[in-house]
C-alpha cells in the first residue's frame, strides 16, 4: 500500500528544549495510525509539523509526495481535514453559520451540513453560539467542520478528549465509516482503548521518540507471557503455561468437565507501554 506520509530522522526544538527527537515513520493510505503517548510527549508538534504549521528543525516529512512546509498550497489543503485544540472557530457565530462559512471558503455546498451535524449528534445545535458550547460540543463542532469536505487525509489530535462515553463511541462509528470510505486517519489519543478499538497502528512516543511501531495485535503478541487462564466451575482460576507440558493438565480439566472458559493471557496497550517507556500514559 502507498505512503500518504512519509517521515524521515525529523527533529524539532524549541527553545526549552528538544520536543521531537529523529523520528522516522510512514502512514499507509487509507490506515488509523495512531500516535499514543503521555502530555508533552510531542504529539501535538508532529502534528503541526505534518499539517505545515510548524517547520522542522531537522530531517523532513513529506505528506501526499510534497515536503510539509510546502502543504498550505490550496490544491493540498482541499485534501486535508486538520482537528486540533486551536482550530479556531468564530466564537460569536452559531454553529451551523460556522460551517457554512467554511463550506463558502472550500466550495463546499451546504446541503452536507445537516448530515455533518446529525451524525454527531449536534442536529439540536446548530443554532447555538460557539461561546457558549460546552467543551465536547466545541470539539465535535471542530470535527464536523474537519470533515465536510471528506478529506482523504485526516489529523485529530486527541478527537475524544472531553467527550463522554456514548458520544465518544459516536465519534470512533464516525471515523471508521471514513476511513472505510478510503480516508486515511492520523489520531494522537492518551486512550489505549480508542487505540485497540480503532487503529491498524500504533507508534508508541515518549520523550519525543518513537519507541515501538506495530498493530495493536502484533504488540500484544510480542510481549506475551505465553500463559493462558482456565476459569474452572468451582470459582477457581488456573494459569498455565500455553506449551505442550501443559496439554496434559488442560486434558485433565476438560475429562472432568471443569472449564468454564480459557482465555489467552495478552497485555493490553497500556501494559506494553508502561513496559516500553517506563512511564504511564497520563
Ligand atoms: N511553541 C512552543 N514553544 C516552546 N515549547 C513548545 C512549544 N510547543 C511545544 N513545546 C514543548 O514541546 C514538548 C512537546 O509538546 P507537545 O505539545 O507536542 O506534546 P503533546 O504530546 O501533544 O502533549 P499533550 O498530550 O499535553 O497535548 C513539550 O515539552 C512542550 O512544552
Amino acid at each position: 500500500m502507498e505512503d500518504i506520509i512519509q517521515v524521515e530522522s525529523l527533529q524539532k526544538s524549541f527553545s526549552g528544549g528538544t520536543a521531537i527527537e529523529d523520528m522516522t515513520f510512514s502512514v499507509k493510505k487509507a490506515e488509523i495510525f495512531g500516535f499514543l503517548g503521555p502530555s508533552g510527549a510531542g504529539k501535538t508538534t508532529t502534528i503541526k509539523i505534518l499539517t505545515g504549521q510548524l517547520a522542522p528543525s531537522s530531517g523532513k516529512a513529506d505528506v501526499f509526495g510534497v515536503l510539509s512546509t510546502s502543504i498550505n498550497d490550496p490544491a493540498y489543503l482541499q485534501k486535508l481535514g486538520v482537528m486540533t485544540d486551536n482550530s479556531g472557530l468564530y466564537q460569536r457565530l452559531s454553529v451551523y453559520d460556522n460551517l457554512k462559512l467554511y463550506c463558502e471558503l472550500y466550495g463546499i455546498s451546504k446541503e452536507k451540513i445537516p448530515e455533518e451535524l446529525e451524525s454527531l449528534a449536534l442536529q439540536n445545535d446548530s443554532k447555538k453560539i460557539v461561546s457558549n458550547l460546552s467543551k465536547g460540543m466545541t470539539q465535535r463542532v471542530i470535527l464536523a467542520r474537519a470533515l465536510l469536505h471528506e478529506p482523504e487525509l485526516l489529523f485529530l489530535d486527541e478527537p475524544t478528549a472531553a467527550l463522554d462515553p456514548s458520544t465518544s463511541m459516536l465519534v470512533h462509528k464516525k471515523l471508521r465509516d471514513l476511513n472505510e470510505r478510503g480516508t486515511t486517519i492520523f489520531l494522537t489519543t492518551h486512550d489505549m482503548n480508542e487505540a485497540e478499538q480503532l487503529c491498524d497502528r500504533v507508534a508508541f512516543l515518549s520523550q519525543g521518540r518513537i519507541q515501538l511501531l506495530d498493530e495493536p495485535k502484533r504488540l500484544r503478541r510480542q510481549f506475551s507471557d505465553q500463559t493462558m487462564t482456565l476459569e474452572l466451575k468451582n470459582n477457581k482460576h488456573v494459569v498455565v503455561k500455553n506449551s505442550p507440558e501443559s496439554a496434559e493438565e488442560v486434558y485433565q480439566y476438560m475429562t472432568t468437565g471443569e472449564i468454564i472458559s480459557i482465555r489467552m493471557n495478552e497485555p493490553s496497550l497500556g501494559d506494553i507501554f508502561v513496559h516500553v517507556t517506563g512511564r504511564a500514559l497520563l
